[in-house]
């Protein structure tokens, strides 16, 4: 599904095939395109909402049939019909006491009778007489989210353009010059997306190890607590304290796509479980790690919510010790358990913490000197099973793609050969500024060869841009409006937005 959607958007991005689209969809007016259908024009410019001032009378097309015709006037009428929120074109109506029905028309395709298909409409003894114009009430109800904000915040500047969903949450990052609209924005979003009780706004600075976003209520409850599903997996979770992100929900699929069960996935940054959960799920064996309590306690939770917990190991450790410790043990315990068998199993490793994930891969070399000078392990059995890592990376400018590999190249310092997967892009998080995933297997050499230290001032001066870059991520976000993250990972809302919901919703 995902890859259609996919497909479709990109096909759509093309001009060529933009003409085509409408063409075939002629029969779709859209209303904002009509000065008749938008709010009035005194609505811009409003800081504090007020509904009264959306009302409006406009003259409108209309035909009346009677009752007994309606059923076969309808498929010839059916593309030029009014169609609005909470507007219904089509109701009962008696005229001279003869029971029928009114049709409201489009204005922008109907401007008079001969606008409509008069001839298949005579055949069916609807005539002239039967079309007439007359006033309809419009309201702050007949407008989606999209269309009343369109209508108010100022004309010149990028407007609202996306925002996520989470549950019940609805989480906007307002660009500065919408900032004195929040209040506005919260509240016709709280009115118009289904099912939504919070509005939040992502506060201007994030500046924490956790990756979860500062929220700045904007309107509704201040419940955190959601349940969402990804990928048909329920997660429950404390939006305000732990990282989530809804963009992701392709690539983790793409992830546990890829496992099969048997296989094992040690998740060094875990969060509250995308990765790991449904693999448990899917039988395969997993330890699973986060440094942030509250995601850890997600993480148990959302194991037992979807009873995989027999299958996953759970730890609230620094990622490097993690490695250092649970991975290695495992890692040792099966390589020396699998003896001269094939070991027909993979194994995984996932590292997201795009900011800075590439700098903990430098706990891997040497991981095994020791035990191969010791000769625990004989790796020059050619049955040892490797595991892949999955490392993510953002990286800013023209060359995104040859500079995360030139990134993890520079942290494991070996470069990547015959055991480079490949380097994937996940996202465009911000305009030049994409996030990948490099995926390469550990090798004999990495893992029995220690690294040159590092000197420290290069070591931090990397870590000190890689949390610039996780700043920026932040701020930059709402600027993704037309990039292909969002086109393939998200659709319209009912609201009218692009919405990042949860796939149950948007597939
Ligand atoms: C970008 S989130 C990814 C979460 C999850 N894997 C996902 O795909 O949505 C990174 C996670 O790493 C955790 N984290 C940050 N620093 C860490 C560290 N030094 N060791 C372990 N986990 C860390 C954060 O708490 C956060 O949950």
């Amino acid at each position: 599904m995902i890859v259609a959607i996919t497909h479709f958007y990109r096909i759509a991005a093309n001009p060529l095939y933009r003409n085509y689209l409408s063409i075939r969809h002629r029969h779709y007016w859209k209303n904002m395109e009509c000065d008749l259908l938008k709010p009035p024009c005194e609505v811009r410019g409003m800081i504090e909402l007020n509904r009264e001032k959306f009302t409006k009378a406009i003259q409108v097309p209309r035909l009346w049939v009677r009752e007994e015709k309606a059923q076969r006037v309808m498929p010839v009428v059916k593309k030029y019909l009014l169609k609005m929120e909470k507007l219904k074109p089509v109701k009962p109506s008696a005229q001279n006491n003869v029971e029928g029905r009114e049709i409201l028309l489009h204005p922008m395709p109907v401007k008079q009778w001969e606008d409509l298909p008069c001839e298949d409409l005579e055949k069916l003894e609807v005539n002239k007489d039967n079309f007439a114009f007359s006033e309809l009430k419009l309201c702050y109800e007949n407008w989606r989210a999209d269309e009343i904000l369109k209508a108010v915040l100022p004309k010149d500047e990028e407007g609202l353009t996306s925002y996520s969903r989470i549950g019940h949450i609805v989480h906007l990052n307002l660009r500065d010059h919408l900032l004195e609209y929040k209040d506005l924005i919260g509240q016709v979003l709280l009115d118009k997306v289904a099912n939504c009780k919070t509005v939040v706004n992502k506060a201007a600075t994030i500046d924490n190890t956790y990756r979860n976003f500062q929220l700045d209520l904007l309107c509704g409850e201040a419940q955190y607590q959601v349940e969402t599903k990804e990928n048909g997996v329920f997660f429950e979770f404390d939006f305000s304290k732990v990282y989530w992100n809804p963009r992701l929900s392709t690539e983790h699929e793409r992830i546990v796509e890829m496992l099969k069960p048997g296989d094992v996935l040690y998740d060094v940054f875990a969060g509250v479980g995308p990765f790991a959960v449904p693999a448990a799920r899917k039988k395969c064996r997993v330890l699973a790690n986060d440094l942030n309590p509250e995601s850890f306690k997600w993480l148990q939770h959302n194991m037992k919510r979807n009873k995989c917990h027999s299958m996953a190991h759970t730890y609230n450790k620094d990622g490097r010790e993690f490695i250092l410790a649970e991975l290695k043990q495992d890692l040792l315990r099966r390589w020396l358990n699998c003896g001269e068998k094939e070991s027909n199993y993979k194994i995984h490793i996932t590292m997201n913490l795009p900011a800075m994930a590439v700098e903990f891969l430098s706990a891997f070399r040497g991981l095994f000197e020791k035990e191969s000078k010791e000769e625990i392990l004989c790796f020059s059995k050619t049955n040892l099973n490797y595991p892949l890592v999955h490392v993510y990376s953002f990286a800013k400018g023209s060359n995104t793609k040859e500079l995360v590999l030139h990134l993890v190249e520079e942290n494991l310092q070996m470069p990547l050969k015959d055991n480079l997967e490949g380097v994937h892009f996940v996202r465009n998080v911000a305009p030049n500024k994409d996030m990948y995933r490099v995926s390469f297997y550990l090798t004999k050499a990495i893992l029995t060869q220690t690294l040159a230290p590092l000197k420290v001032e290069k070591h931090l001066k990397r870590k000190v841009i890689a949390d610039e870059e996780e700043k920026n991520e932040i701020t930059d976000a709402t600027k993704i409006k037309n990039g292909s993250s969002i086109k393939t990972e998200s659709q319209h809302g009912r609201s009218g937005f692009k919405e990042n919901q949860e796939r149950i919703q948007s597939e």
